[in-house]
């Protein structure tokens, strides 16, 4: 049975998941593409529920948008058996609350949540969020997808702070189900509450956290990733077996090699420069130099063909 609270809880939860309704996710690349995969499946078939995916290259917005479709037509597929009628209903009134645009400005007039997965860059990603911040209506919420950069710093140029989190999601994501949810100090518990909620919408499991490097999962990832560099350079175990030992040994499904290579080796490098920089006296973020070669080789990992294994491209 239901206690009272539970109930009170319950409604505030769902009233606040379902004040975001309008959501523009600006980058569609691997992460955005994502984020807009998993609302469509999840949301979009609900009434009044919108995605706006946009991004500088019209190129990824295709790539994207073909994508999110293929996967649509395979879950209803799975969802509605031999009803192909159903299927074809549910997958095109899904994609007709999914819509696409390379501006970004004009993307969020709508928009109750706005979530930016851009290139790692705080210049461009401050630049934009400045530019929305005129553009959006009072109550547009405003979230990043950031691996490695402050949620602080990105919302520097931002006026409206209390209403600025991070959004961090994890890669693939319609299959990760974890939500990271990142509060700077300005940021309301108002504003806390409704990502909390449209998170839990998303079908996601979510965890809160200050505004620190790393957040909680990369700020463990990363050293750990480290260390299994360190310990290849010196010898002490070859990259097979440190893969297949934290495989076995602890049930992650990859190894520290094999997920560097599936996340991309530029990306790791790049969050461990980033660190290193900024925390010169930390250990832990000390830039291992087999990466560093590999990256400055081209071997980027799986997407490159090539990064501590080969890949069939
Ligand atoms: C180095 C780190 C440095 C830091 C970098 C930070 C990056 C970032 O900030 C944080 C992260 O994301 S950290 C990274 C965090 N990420 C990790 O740690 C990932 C660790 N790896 C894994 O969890 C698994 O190996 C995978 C899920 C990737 C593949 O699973 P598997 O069992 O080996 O292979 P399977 O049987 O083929 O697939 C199983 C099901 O998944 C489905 N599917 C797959 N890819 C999909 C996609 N792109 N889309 C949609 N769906 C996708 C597939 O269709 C299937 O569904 P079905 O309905 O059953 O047919
Ligand atoms: N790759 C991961 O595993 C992962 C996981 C979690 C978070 N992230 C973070 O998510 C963000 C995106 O990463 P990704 O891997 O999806 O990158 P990506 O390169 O696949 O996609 C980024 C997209 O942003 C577009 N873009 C660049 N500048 C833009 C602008 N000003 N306006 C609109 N679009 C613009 C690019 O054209 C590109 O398509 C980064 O902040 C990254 O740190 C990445």
């Amino acid at each position: 049975m239901f206690s009272r609270i539970a109930v009170r809880n319950f409604s505030k939860s769902a009233i606040m998941a379902n004040a975001i309704k309008n959501v523009t996710v600006i980058g569609s690349g691997l992460m955005g593409g994502g984020v807009a995969q998993t609302f469509t499946f999840r949301l979009a078939a609900q009434t009044g529920h919108n995605v706006v995916m946009v991004d500088v290259d019209d190129g990824v917005l295709s790539k994207a948008h073909e994508r999110i479709s293929t996967s649509m037509k395979r879950v209803a597929k799975k969802k509605f058996g031999d009803s192909q009628e159903e299927a074809n209903k549910f997958v095109s009134d899904s994609l007709s609350r999914l819509t696409t645009s390379t501006d970004s400005t004009a993307s969020v007039k709508n928009a109750d949540l706005v979530v930016e997965a851009i290139v790692e860059n705080i210049d461009i990603k401050q630049k934009l969020f400045k530019q929305l911040d005129e553009a959006a209506p009072e109550h547009t919420i405003f979230a990043s997808n950031t691996s490695s950069l402050s949620i602080q710093k990105i919302a520097q140029n931002v006026k409206r702070k209390d209403r600025f989190g991070g959004l961090h999601f994890f890669n693939p994501v319609p299959v990760m189900k974890l939500l990271e949810v990142i509060r700077i100090p300005e940021t309301s518990q108002a504003t806390i509450d409704s990502m909390l909620a449209w998170g839990k919408a998303m079908g996601k499991v979510t965890v809160q956290c200050k505004d620190t490097p790393g957040f909680i999962v990369n700020r463990l990832l990363v050293p750990y990733q480290g260390e299994a560099l360190r310990m290849y350079e010196r010898g002490d175990a070859s990259i097979k077996d440190i893969d297949t030992a934290m495989k076995l040994g602890t049930g992650y499904p990859m190894g520290p090699f094999e997920l560097s290579d599936y996340v991309g080796l530029d990306t790791l490098l790049f969050i461990i420069e980033g660190w290193a920089k900024d925390y010169p006296d930390e250990p832990l973020f000390k830039v291992p130099e087999s990466l560093r070669k590999l990256v400055s080789e081209g071997k980027l990992g799986v997407k490159s063909g090539e990064g501590f294994y080969k890949y069939n491209k």
